[in-house]
């Protein structure tokens, strides 16, 4: 048998495999140069922070929030945070109403610090936004003089402050119902509508949003999606387009039932039906100073009651004063001093409660003599300590007699104070719709993240080398395997 010839020189290589060989090492050279540039060079941008400001200034008192969102994706929904809160020292502003001159300055202290929040160089460009409520309201129905001094007060201040001056104007109750609405759902994620959220959303059958019910010092507002069609009180109804979605919100708001003007009210009464000279009041502990507490729960849920006018209704359904209110639905988030008071009760829904057990905590807590009480919160503001007797019973009454909860749609109602870093309360939402941040229709969706930009190319460059490897093995066969010799 012949012996294959061995001869002295080596065999040619092809031109083409010559150029896949020269273009498989150039490839494997750029993927290595495109990984480690992607991994190390293309580092995000630094972060572009926008800020704003609203003043919420209640019948009690004002608070100052900043907010902060990435610049880039402002139109997105949840991206706006709040990141300080500052509490007014003194009254509300219209508590200044013999002193107006001073209602601005009380604000100086606080604008001061959002400039310590906010960098210098962004000041001027950052909104400042002030909205008043229902103390204001009231100022405005009984002296329109003095809440317009009061708002030029407050105006004039916000000015001299470094920001960007939007507005110092009293809200109305329904736009105050609305805010909220938007605040709690934009923070809760209820407006993501993309990917697997807006498949869940089609599937699900309970109502995708959440009612919101704020109890303030001087008024109260329930605002919630109703699909009663026709409504039977179109000046309650509000429609919104949001993210690419439709919303009907039923919304109300009661002037003089937020917390301190219900306790007045009712000691008003209290008053014109004693014939002795002091008051005894069922809703204060006993032994309590001015007022003669009784701690007698019941009874002071009964003399609360007579606060909401149940007589006559002109809709087929009315919570209280004649008010319309359609079928109550979904879930409801509670906040201001709903939660104030159900949070030192210790009955926020981080251990639910049902509604006896609730009623029966408040009746404990009321029955409790002042001096006991006093000792064992003694850390507590005494204005709030005395008070929270006869709020924990006027929340049970709003609840249970003006909206009609019951112990069945109780546990939808979720007592919150803050959502992630964000109080519950309108000014975030009234800060998204003044700088046009909740677009009517769903943004276009998001280019890459850096994250997944980096990933893709290093998926690309294996996956390029891969190809050109197999390549080079297949049209490499060792001489042997190409003659068939084992
Ligand atoms: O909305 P309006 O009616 O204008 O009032 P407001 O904005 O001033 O009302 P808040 O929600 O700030 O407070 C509601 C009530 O809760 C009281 N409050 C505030 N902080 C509290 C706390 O920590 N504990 C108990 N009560 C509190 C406050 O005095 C009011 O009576
Ligand atoms: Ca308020």
């Amino acid at each position: 048998m012949d012996e294959p010839k061995v001869t002295g020189t080596k065999p040619k290589m092809s031109w083409t495999r010559k150029i896949l060989l020269i273009l498989g090492f150039l490839s494997t050279l750029a993927a290595i140069a495109l990984i480690t540039v992607a991994v190390t060079q293309n580092q995000p941008l630094p972060k572009n922070t926008k800020y704003g400001i609203v003043l919420d200034a209640g019948s009690s008192h004002t608070n100052l929030y900043v907010y902060e969102w990435p610049a880039e994706k402002e139109n997105d929904t949840g991206v706006v945070q709040q990141v300080e809160v500052c509490k007014v020292e003194g009254p509300g502003i219209s508590g200044y109403s013999h002193d107006t001159e001073n209602a601005g300055h009380s604000l100086v202290q606080c604008l001061r610090q959002a400039q310590g929040v906010i960098p210098s160089k962004q000041h001027q460009e950052t909104p400042v936004y002030l909205g008043a409520t229902a103390g204001m309201r009231l100022l405005s129905l009984e002296n329109k003089n003095a809440a317009d001094k009061v708002l030029s007060s407050v105006e004039k201040t916000l000015r001299s402050a470094p920001f960007n001056f939007q507005g110092a104007r009293i809200i109305s109750g329904q736009e105050e119902g609305a805010y909220g609405w938007i605040t709690i759902n934009y923070l809760l994620g209820n407006f993501k509508q993309s990917g697997w959220t807006k498949l869940l959303h089609s599937l699900k059958s309970v109502s995708e949003t959440s009612g919101a019910l704020d109890l303030g010092g001087a008024s109260t507002q329930i605002t919630f999606v109703s699909d009663e069609s026709p409504s039977e009180s179109p000046e309650n109804l509000l429609y919104f387009r949001l993210y690419g979605k439709d919303y009907r919100v039923y919304t109300h708001s009661f002037l003089c039932y937020g917390k301190d003007q219900a306790l007045q009210q009712k000691l008003a009464r209290d008053i014109q039906s004693t014939e002795s000279n002091s008051i005894h009041d069922p809703c204060f502990h006993q032994g309590q100073l001015y007022v003669m507490g009784e701690g007698n729960y019941e009874k002071c849920r009964r003399s609360i009651q007579n606060l909401f006018n149940k007589t006559s209704c002109p809709y087929s359904s009315c919570s209280f004063n004649g008010i319309y209110l359609p079928p109550l639905q979904g879930d409801f988030g509670a906040f201001s001093a709903f939660y104030f008071v159900m949070n030192f009760l210790n009955l926020t829904n981080d251990n639910p409660f049902a509604l006896d057990k609730v009623a029966s905590a408040v009746q404990s807590f009321c029955a409790r003599p002042w001096h006991e009480v006093k000792e064992a919160y003694h850390q507590i503001k005494e204005k709030y300590l005395s008070e929270y007797c006869f709020s924990g019973a006027y929340i049970l009454s709003l609840l249970e007699n003006g909206y009609e909860f019951n112990k069945e749609n109780w546990q939808r109602i979720h007592f919150l104070g803050k959502i992630g870093s964000s109080d519950a309360g309108w000014t975030l939402g009234y800060m998204l719709n003044l700088t046009n941040m909740i677009p009517a229709e769903e943004p276009a969706a998001p280019p890459l993240s850096h994250g997944s930009y980096v990933g893709l190319m290093v998926l690309c460059s294996l996956v390029l080398v891969s190809v050109l490897v197999l390549a080079w093995l297949l049209f490499h066969k060792p001489k042997c395997l190409q003659k068939g010799i084992v």
